[in-house]
C-alpha cells in the first residue's frame, strides 16, 4: 500500500494511543502471568523479566510503527521507555536492600494506580532531560572539578569556560579572602535555617506542652542563630565586593597595559571611543555582573545546599516528591510566558508602526495640510491604534493566564506536599512539627532553585561578555622585535632606499601611498619635503618613526637599518613636532617633560626658549603650572604648538622633524621660531614638512613628493631653473586669485 502524507497523519495521531493500549495489555498479560505457579517462587526476576519484555515489545512496537514520532525512535525517547519499565522493578530491589517490606510493590506493580504512577514518573525524567536542570548540575561539576585545579576538560572550551578560567586568574591572588568569603556564605546559609527548624520545635511544643524549656529554648537559638547569620552576611558582602573590586582594577589596568602596547595600525583600525569602552564599559559591566549576580548566585547556592539536607534529614519521601514537583513548576509557567513574552514582542512592534504613523504625519505637515489629508491621516493611525487594541487584549490574556498559572502550580505542589505529608503525620513516620519545619523548608527551596536557575545563566552571559575584554588581553603587537643598536653618538644621516609602502586595511585593497621612494638626508642638514597635499609626506615620518613598516625596501639610520635600533633610543633620538601635535590636559610644565621625568626645571626653560615659548609661558596665570590641555586650557592654538616644540627640544634630539609644525602661527611668530629653531639645531639634522614654499626655500636640499614618488630634488634656485613641479607650485603660490572674466580683461 502507498502510504500518502494523509495516512501518515493519521497513523501518527494514533501512535500514542496505541501505544498506551499496547503497554496496558503487555502489563496485565505479564500480571497473568505472575499468577502462574512457575513464576510465584521467583518474584524478582519475574519482576525484571516482566519490565524487560514490557520495554522490548514497546520498542519494537516505537521503532517499526509506520507512524511513530521521531521523538519516540530518538535516544530521549528510548530513555525514556527505559525508565516507563524500569524504574518500578529499580525502586522495589532499592526497597529490598534497604530492608523495606517489597510485598505490596511485588504484587501490586500492575495495578492501574501503579501505571499511572509510572507515566507521571516517566514525564518528570522527561522534564528533566529536556530543562537544563541536568545539564546546569553537570556542567557546575565540570567546572569545578576543572577551572579550580586548571585542568583541561575533556570537551573543546566554549568562551565561558575559558573567560572564567582566565577570571579565575585575576582571582587566585586573592583566593585566601574567596576563601573566607565561601566559609561565611556557608556558615550564614546554615544560620538562615534556624527559622524553619525552630518554628517545627515550637511548633512541636504547641502540640505537646510538657517540656516547658523547650519553647523558650527554641526561640532563643532561632533568634542566636538568625542575628549571627545576618552579622555574618554583612561581613561577607563586604569581603566579597571589596575583593571583587580589586579584581576589577587590575583587570581594567592588564587591558590598558595591553592596549597602549599595540602597533599604531591597531589604533588606525579600532576607533578611540571603542577601546575606551572595552576598558571601562565592558570590564564594569563584567565586574559588576560578578559583584551582584555572581555573589546572589552563591547566596542562593549555599542555601540551596543546606535546605535539601535539612529536608532530606526531615522526610527523604517528601523531598523526592518536592524534586518531581519542581521541573512541572518550571516549564508550566515558562510556556505560558513564552507566549506572553511572543505576543508583548507583537505589542512593542504595533506600537512602533503606530509611532511611525505619527511621526511621518508630523515631519510632513506641509504636505499633509496642502493636500487637505489630515482626516486621512487620523482614520490611518486610528487603524494602527486598532491592531495595538487586539494584541493588548491577547497580551491581557496571555499576562492573566502566565500568573495563573504560575500561582496554580505552586499551589498545587503545595497541596501535594501537605496532604502527602498529613498521612506521614498520620502514620507517625514524621511529627507535625516536623511537617510545618519542611513545608516552610520547601517555601524558600522552591525560591531558592528557581534564583539558581535565574542568576546561572546571567552569570554565564556576564563571564561569556569578558571574552571581548579577555580578547584584547591575548592580543599580540604586530611589531617587529625590538633591535639592540644604541650608539653613544648618532650623526643622524637617513636613507630611504626604494621604499614603497600602502596603510594596512582590514576589508578594501589599500592602495600604495609611497611607491619606490629614495631619499637622502643628510646629517647635521636642513631638509625639505614638498608636494601637494596626500602625497606622501607625513607618511614618510611615521615610517622613520617606526609607526609602520615598508613593504618593500628599507630605511638606514647612519648606515644602519632603522629596525635595528633599539625603541626607546630611537624616540629619544627623533623628535617630531607635527600640525596636529596634542597636549595632554595637564599643566604645561608636565607636557614640556612628558616621558622624562628626571628632567630638571632648567633642562625645561632652556627648551621653551629654544622654541620662543619661555616668555608668554610667564605671562600666564600660573606660569609652567597652567593647565595646557584640550579642555579648559588657557592657551591658544599657536602657543601650543611652542609649547609642543619645547617638549621635542628638551629631550636635545639628534633628528628634529618639524611637519607642518608652525601651520598654527601667524607670519611674525611663524618667522621667530623658525629662526630660533635653526639657529639652535645647528648640528641637528632637520627634515621641514611645509606646504608654504617661503619656509622652505632657505633648506640645504628641497626633496619633492608627487603621488608617493620623488618628482624632484635639488637647492631651490637648482629647482626653480628645472622649472618643473616645484617651480609651478611656487609660482601658483605667489600668484593672487582672479576671476576668468577679469582675467580675460586682463589679457585683451
Ligand atoms: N592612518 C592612515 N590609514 C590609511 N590611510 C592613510 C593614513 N594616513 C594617511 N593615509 C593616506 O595616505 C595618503 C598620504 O597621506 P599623507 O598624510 O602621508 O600625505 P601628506 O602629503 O602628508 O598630506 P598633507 O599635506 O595633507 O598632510 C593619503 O591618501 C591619506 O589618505
Amino acid at each position: 500500500m502507498i502510504k500518502t502524507p494523509y495516512t501518515m497523519q493519521k497513523m501518527s495521531c494514533f501512535f500514542y494511543l496505541l501505544f498506551v493500549c499496547l503497554d496496558v495489555c503487555v502489563v496485565h498479560a505479564v500480571r497473568l502471568a505472575q499468577l502462574s505457579p512457575v513464576f510465584l517462587s521467583y518474584p524478582f526476576i519475574f519482576l525484571w523479566g516482566g519490565g524487560l519484555t514490557r520495554a522490548v515489545l514497546l520498542a519494537l512496537f516505537a521503532l517499526n510503527y509506520p507512524g511513530s514520532s521521531p521523538w519516540m525512535s530518538s535516544f530521549k525517547g528510548l530513555q525514556s521507555l527505559g525508565v516507563l519499565c524500569f524504574h518500578f522493578p529499580a525502586y522495589t530491589s532499592l526497597l529490598w536492600i534497604l530492608g523495606q517490606p517489597t510485598a505490596e510493590a511485588v504484587w501490586g506493580w500492575h495495578s492501574w494506580e501503579r501505571v499511572c504512577q509510572g507515566y507521571v514518573v516517566t514525564l518528570v525524567a522527561w522534564l528533566y532531560w529536556s530543562q537544563y536542570v541536568l545539564s546546569l548540575l553537570l556542567s557546575w561539576g565540570r567546572y569545578f572539578s576543572s577551572l579550580w585545579t586548571g585542568g583541561a576538560s575533556e570537551k573543546p572550551e566554549d568562551n565561558t569556560s575559558s573567560s572564567l578560567k582566565r577570571l579565575l586568574g585575576y582571582m587566585r591572588p586573592y583566593v585566601g579572602r574567596f576563601g573566607a568569603v565561601l566559609s561565611l556564605v556557608i556558615f550564614s546559609s546554615y544560620g538562615e535555617m534556624a527559622i524553619p527548624q525552630y518554628t517545627g520545635r515550637v511548633a512541636d511544643w504547641i502540640q505537646n506542652e510538657s517540656a516547658p524549656d523547650a519553647f523558650t529554648e527554641a526561640i532563643t537559638r532561632m533568634t542566636l542563630m538568625t542575628i549571627g547569620s545576618a552579622v555574618l552576611e554583612f561581613f561577607c558582602d563586604l569581603m566579597y565586593n571589596t575583593t571583587m573590586s580589586l579584581v576589577h582594577t587590575s583587570v581594567q589596568k592588564d587591558v590598558f597595559q595591553t592596549v597602549i602596547k599595540q602597533e599604531i595600525a591597531y589604533f588606525d583600525d579600532n576607533p578611540t571611543g571603542e577601546l575606551v569602552s572595552r576598558i571601562t564599559t565592558d570590564t564594569n559591566d563584567m565586574s559588576e555582573a560578578l559583584s551582584e549576580k555572581l555573589s546572589l548566585l552563591m547566596w542562593y547556592s549555599g542555601r540551596f545546599s543546606f535546605l535539601l539536607w535539612f529536608m532530606v534529614s526531615q522526610s527523604w519521601k517528601m523531598t523526592l516528591l518536592t524534586c518531581m514537583g519542581l521541573p512541572i513548576i518550571w516549564v508550566i509557567p515558562k510556556l505560558t510566558g513564552s507566549f506572553h513574552q511572543e505576543i508583548a514582542a507583537k505589542v512593542q512592534a504595533s506600537l512602533a508602526k503606530a509611532n511611525q504613523v505619527a511621526t511621518e504625519t508630523f515631519s510632513c505637515m506641509k504636505t499633509v495640510r496642502s493636500f487637505a489629508n489630515e482626516d486621512g491621516e487620523t482614520e490611518r493611525y486610528k487603524r494602527q491604534l486598532d491592531d495595538t487594541y487586539a494584541l493588548n487584549k491577547q497580551e491581557a490574556a496571555a499576562y492573566a493566564a502566565s500568573t495563573w498559572a504560575n500561582s496554580m502550580t505552586t499551589l498545587a505542589l503545595k497541596v501535594c506536599i501537605l496532604y502527602y505529608g498529613g498521612t506521614l503525620v498520620t502514620r507517625g513516620t514524621v511529627s507535625s512539627g516536623d511537617l510545618v519545619s519542611f513545608v516552610l523548608y520547601e517555601l524558600q527551596f522552591a525560591s531558592a532553585v528557581e534564583a539558581v536557575m535565574r542568576y546561572y545563566p546571567e552569570v554565564r552571559k556576564a563571564i561569556g561578555g569578558s571574552e571581548k575584554i579577555f580578547e584584547i588581553l591575548d592580543r599580540k603587537p604586530v611589531i617587529p622585535e625590538d633591535g639592540t643598536l644604541a650608539p653613544e653618538s648618532l650623526k643622524g644621516h637617513i636613507q630611504f632606499q626604494h621604499v614603497s609602502f600602502s596603510y594596512p586595511k582590514k576589508e578594501e585593497q589599500s592602495t600604495p601611498v609611497l611607491k619606490d621612494v629614495s631619499l637622502d638626508i643628510k646629517p647635521g642638514q636642513i631638509t625639505a619635503l614638498v608636494g601637494l597635499n596626500r602625497s606622501g609626506k607625513s607618511t614618510c615620518v611615521k615610517l622613520l618613526e617606526r609607526f609602520y613598516q615598508p613593504e618593500e625596501g628599507q630605511i638606514l639610520l647612519d648606515g644602519k637599518p632603522l629596525q635595528n635600533y633599539k625603541d626607546q633610543y630611537l624616540h629619544e633620538q627623533i623628535a617630531v613636532v607635527s600640525q596636529d601635535c596634542v597636549l595632554f590636559a595637564r599643566s604645561v610644565r608636565e607636557n614640556i617633560k612628558y616621558g622624562l621625568e628626571d628632567a630638571t626645571d632648567e633642562d625645561m626653560y632652556r627648551a621653551a626658549k629654544r622654541a620662543s615659548a619661555h616668555d608668554f609661558i610667564m605671562e600666564l596665570s600660573s606660569g609652567y603650572d597652567t593647565d595646557a590641555g584640550e579642555k579648559g586650557g588657557q592657551v591658544s592654538g599657536g602657543q601650543k604648538q611652542r609649547i609642543a616644540i619645547a617638549r621635542a627640544l628638551i629631550r636635545c634630539p639628534k633628528i628634529l622633524i618639524l611637519d607642518n609644525a608652525t601651520s598654527d602661527l601667524d607670519p611674525e611668530n611663524e618667522y621667530q621660531v623658525h629662526q630660533a629653531l635653526l639657529n639652535q639645531t645647528k648640528d641637528c639634522t632637520v627634515l621641514l614638512i611645509s606646504t608654504k614654499m617661503s619656509v622652505v626655500e632657505k633648506a640645504n636640499h628641497i626633496i619633492v613628493l608627487n603621488e608617493g614618488t620623488v618628482e624632484e630634488e635639488g637647492s631651490h634656485d637648482e629647482l626653480l631653473e628645472l622649472d618643473g613641479f616645484y617651480a609651478e607650485m611656487v609660482r601658483k603660490q605667489n600668484t593672487g586669485f582672479h576671476r576668468q572674466g577679469e582675467e580675460g580683461n586682463d589679457s585683451q
